[in-house]
């Protein structure tokens, strides 16, 4: 193998790439997105700096459904969020991910320091029940349930949409060959190209069990706010450094 061959690898192994270049396509990408109230103090010790909580003590957890994703296939994934800012800006700080299948693992730790991790997410309708469930090492740490299609957003699509394409934030975190710290950044991203094929809210319950290695439940559930089940088609761009705590 040349070194430009090596340079023009997408990802390791180079002889086998895990994931092709970006930038990345999701085709009917379904959510289930519970939004409630947590413990002020769950909540900082969640957070990095420089990001600030949002009014309320806002969390999120969700469930997504990838039918048709360009490199990545179809997969699903779990986790929470925080409803934060950062320096003024609103934003959501991704906490934790887990999801089935490892090129989208990989990518996603490795580009934009998403905080994933193998886990068994689930989104599906049950009879009249949008169900989300999450499975870590076999045991159910998470289950949100929504009443299906009770109120469709269809006059309000430009908002979600907006919504949709608000500045996103991971912590992105790879140690260097010695076991230091090489990237300790802030990665931001906006969704673009983004066409909802629909939106609904309604009535939710979120139901998040502790487990050691799989802390979902240790953003406590004190009241939800809101359930959101939406469709839709986006481009995910590469991210870009908002903070970096090496500098
Ligand atoms: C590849 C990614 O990181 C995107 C996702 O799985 O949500």
């Amino acid at each position: 193998m040349t070194r430009d061959e090596i340079l023009k690898a997408p990802s390791m192994p180079a002889f086998s790439p895990s994931y092709p270049h970006g930038p990345y396509r999701f085709m009917r990408r379904e959510y289930l997105i519970i939004t409630y109230e947590t413990d002020p103090e769950a909540l900082r010790a969640a957070l990095p700096e420089p990001l600030e909580p949002a009014p309320g003590n806002l969390a999120f957890y969700e469930w997504m459904k990838m039918p048709d994703s360009s490199g990545f296939g179809d997969y699903e994934e779990s986790g929470s969020a925080i409803v934060a800012s950062y320096r003024g800006e609103p934003c959501n700080y991704s906490v934790q991910m887990y999801l089935d299948d490892e090129p989208p693992i990989t990518a996603g730790r490795e580009i934009w320091g998403f905080p994933k991790k193998y886990g068994v997410p689930r989104l599906k309708v049950t009879k009249d029940t949008l169900t989300g469930t999450l499975h870590y090492d076999d045991e159910r740490v998470a289950m949100g349930t929504m009443t299906y299609k009770h109120r469709s957003l269809e006059d309000q699509l430009d908002k979600v949409r907006e919504g949709i394409g608000q500045l996103n934030v991971n912590l992105k975190l790879i140690p260097d060959v010695d076991g230091g710290v090489k990237v300790a950044q802030l990665v931001g991203y906006r969704l673009q190209d983004i066409r909802v094929h629909g939106a609904w809210e309604g009535d939710a319950r979120l139901h998040l069990i502790p487990h050691v290695n799989c802390r979902v439940a240790d953003l406590p559930v004190r009241r939800i706010v809101r359930a959101r089940h939406q469709i839709v088609d986006f481009t995910l761009p590469y991210g870009h450094v908002l903070h970096d705590y090496l500098a």
